[in-house]
């Protein structure tokens, strides 16, 4: 079925993925191959789903209705665009698209894939599931103040210093984002090596994160503690845990991500106990996020 907008848009990471390593000449992308032309249709169906949903805010604010843009990420970057007037500082409607795009490939499939992989490891170390479970009923049943229907709050979602930990340590064990590319804008000296001008590094942060140097003996276990003194303390770097990256071009969404994800498990939490199907077989995927490659196959008990 490739009807919906994301199916179409996880198809065309498909397609870019695969196709990663393949030979590449000046003009070889307009050459009607089986995966071009998919990927032209794709590209122009995805474009023309978003440009529908554009429109269709755009005509709200025109006719002055309530809702206006909207007040999820598209309706404050509409609002805004809208605000620069045509100006030097507004996006043009591809940009707005590519946007879009963007968002839903950096903020949707990272956060799942972390949720998959702490379920995981919950599901693989009861102890740990029931410490956090403990922790979620303690801080945060109905929002910090005893209703277990409730969302919990961005106050008792701060309070979850055992949950942090986990994400943390599932960040390193299983970062949904394994390897990032940064091309050299001067010549450099990188540990001994001459790196010129122009040059594409790749950072391999899934095998950084498991470094017995940098993390200790214990660097390939699963230890959430070892964060206990934050993130910043858990190794012999500083700025070891790079799953977000670091710097000017950090991930934009961390924080967000952070809180999505202590949400839902949370929510998960105080109503089930889970562990991991027995026929789950271990076999992560760099597929552009880290996933299982044959899913991730759960048993829930619903909790009294
Ligand atoms: C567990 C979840 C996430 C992980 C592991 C993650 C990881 C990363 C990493 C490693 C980068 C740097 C990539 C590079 O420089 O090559 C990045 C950038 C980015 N992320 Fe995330 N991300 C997550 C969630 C999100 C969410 C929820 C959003 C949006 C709501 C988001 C939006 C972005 C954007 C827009 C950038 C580009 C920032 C820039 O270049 O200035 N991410 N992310």
């Amino acid at each position: 079925m490739l009807s919906h907008p994301s199916t179409r848009q996880r198809e065309l990471q498909s397609i870019a993925f695969s196709t990663i390593n393949s030979t590449r000449f000046p003009g070889s992308q307009y050459i009607p191959t089986k995966t071009n032309l998919r990927r032209r249709h794709l590209a122009k169906k995805v474009r023309g789903t978003l440009m529908a949903i554009i429109r269709e805010r755009q005509d709200a604010a025109a006719a002055k209705e309530d809702r206006g843009y909207g007040n999820d990420l598209l309706g404050l970057m509409l609002e805004a665009n809208a605000a620069a007037g045509g100006g030097e500082k507004s996006m043009t409607m591809d940009e707005i698209v590519d946007e879009c795009k963007t968002f839903f490939f950096a903020g949707h499939d990272t956060t799942s894939h972390l949720l998959t992989w702490a379920m995981f490891l919950l599901g693989t170390h009861p102890e740990w599931q029931q410490r956090l479970r403990e922790e979620v009923l303690r801080e945060c049943c109905g929002g910090g103040g005893g209703d277990t229907e409730a969302l919990p709050n961005g106050d008792a979602l701060n309070k979850l210093k055992l949950m942090t930990m986990v994400l943390y340590e599932t960040l390193r064990l299983y970062g949904p984002v394994s390897l990032m590319a940064r091309t050299a804008t001067a010549d450099a000296e990188l540990g001994g090596v001459r790196v010129p001008k122009g040059t594409m590094t790749m950072i391999p942060m899934a095998i950084l994160h498991r470094d017995a140097d940098v993390w200790g003996a214990g660097a390939g276990e699963f230890d959430p503690l070892r964060f206990r003194g934050g993130v910043n303390k858990a190794a012999a770097h500083a700025g070891a845990l790079l799953a977000f990256s670091l710097g000017q071009r950090s991930c934009i969404g961390q924080d967000f991500a952070m809180m999505e994800a202590k949400t839902t498990l949370a929510m998960i939490l105080r109503r089930f106990a889970f562990e991991v199907s027995p026929e789950y077989v271990h076999a992560p995927l760099d597929y552009l996020t880290l996933q299982p490659q044959c899913d991730l196959a759960c048993f829930l008990k619903l909790l009294d």
